[in-house]
């Protein structure tokens, strides 16, 4: 090994790598590292904006510059896709969310030295952490993290409680997991928080699903234009620009066909964009989201069909795709690989496949390069900016 080395890449994990394949966290592109691991920064090295980078679990990369951050959600893509041996006629240039445009968050509370500490797990660990300042969260996130800390300050013993937050059109969700108010004075100081801090809706879970617990309206969140019914816990896209951009792909992609399969629809984000004009398919399993989808459709007056179906068990199959034209599908990290199988035998002319995980992504799509699509375009997408979770949209033509 030569006494220094120069970062030339972020690998898929967040680690600087060197020409030599030494891997080094905390180093960007462009730094030098010397014989002993010091890092000396490059020009596209950072200084993190945030107190807890380092121990909280939510950020891998804010040390990176904006440069070096886009060219780590982009490599990502194609490496994941050159892996597979898919060569894209067209890679657009990353979209990445700014800083606290995210609008959904995983919490923890538990209570730690006589106080409730809430935050992201740290890395790598079940700790949590105390977190005092977030530059990803949406403001209105961050409020309402600090008011249920001061609620939870309050509770004697020990505690472990799931917070899932969401900010949706009539302002924050809340489901709380592991957690019952005990007795009325508890009970009550829980309603005048939610008064208090205009929480939109709050529901708990004790393990049997959320239970309603304040929701003086009910609440939506609005996709491309359309309210729809957003139950406790239901996927939403990271940040509103992200579904702008993802949506927008299949919008654009999709935009000639007039019958078009949504698989793994969720509650519509691409059946609604997609909205006039054809016919649309939305297929979930989840069956509260699907219901809010259907109805959103109807009230829209859009010709949505809306049908429950696990799409890992019984895909729908090649036959009964012919008839579309178009195909979008977005499934969980895992891919999608039986219904990819049947996508790649029906022979759809225009497949667009959104994806969270560009590597289950790819593995499925050597299924549709085999059944002669090719890899039109590929658009990277970096939602969860300064983390290494990294999006895709891509459009598959045969
Ligand atoms: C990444 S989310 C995408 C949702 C939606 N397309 C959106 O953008 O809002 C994946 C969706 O797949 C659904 N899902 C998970 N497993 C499924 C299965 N076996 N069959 C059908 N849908 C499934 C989830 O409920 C979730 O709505």
């Amino acid at each position: 090994m030569s006494e220094t080395e120069q970062i030339i890449r972020i690998a898929a994990k967040g680690d600087g790598i060197t020409a030599s394949g030494r891997h080094v966290r905390y180093a960007a592109p462009g730094d030098t590292i010397s014989a002993d691991g010091a890092i000396t920064p490059g020009p596209h090295h950072a200084t993190p904006p945030c107190r807890h980078f380092g121990k909280c679990g939510g950020c891998q990369l804010q040390h990176c510059d904006d440069e070096a951050l886009a060219g780590f959600v982009r490599d990502r893509v194609v490496n994941a896709a050159e892996g597979q041996g898919l060569v894209p006629a067209k890679v657009a240039a990353p979209h990445m969310s700014p800083p606290n445009s995210r609008r959904r968050a995983s919490l923890r509370a538990i209570n730690g030295g006589g106080r409730a500490v809430i935050g992201f797990n740290e890395g790598g660990s079940h700790k949590v952490v105390d977190m005092r300042e977030c530059h990803v969260l949406r403001p209105e996130l961050m409020a309402a993290r600090d008011t249920l800390a001061a609620y939870f300050g309050k509770l004697k013993g020990k505690f472990a409680i799931g917070v899932e937050l969401a900010l949706l059109d009539q302002g924050i969700d809340c489901l709380l997991s592991g957690f019952m108010p005990e007795g009325l004075e508890q009970t009550e100081d829980l309603l005048e928080l939610c008064r208090r801090s205009g929480f939109a809706r709050l529901s708990l879970d004790q393990g049997y699903g959320p239970e309603g617990f304040w929701e003086p309206e009910p609440v939506t969140i609005t996709l491309s234009g359309t309210p729809v019914a957003c139950p406790p816990g239901a996927f939403l896209q990271a940040t509103d620009d992200g579904e702008a951009a993802l949506a927008g792909a299949a919008q654009e992609w999709l935009a000639g066909c007039t019958n078009v399969a949504d698989l793994f629809s969720g509650l519509g984000t691409f059946a609604l964009a997609l909205g006039e004009g054809r016919k649309v398919l939305a297929a979930e399993a989840e069956r509260a989201a699907l219901l809010a989808c259907r109805t959103a459709g109807a009230k829209a007056g859009l010709q949505l069909e809306a049908a429950h179906r696990d799409l890992f068990r019984n895909p729908l199959r090649a036959e009964e795709l012919r008839g579309f034209d178009g195909i979008v599908l977005d499934p969980p990290r895992a891919g999608a690989r039986t219904q990819v199988e049947q996508i790649a035998a029906s022979g759809v002319e225009r497949v667009v496949y959104i994806s969270c995980n560009p590597s289950s992504w790819a593995r499925d799509a050597t299924l549709l390069r085999e059944a002669g699509y090719e890899l039109a375009e590929l658009r990277p997408v970096g939602q969860f900016r300064w983390s290494i979770h990294v999006e895709l949209a891509s459009l598959f033509v045969k």
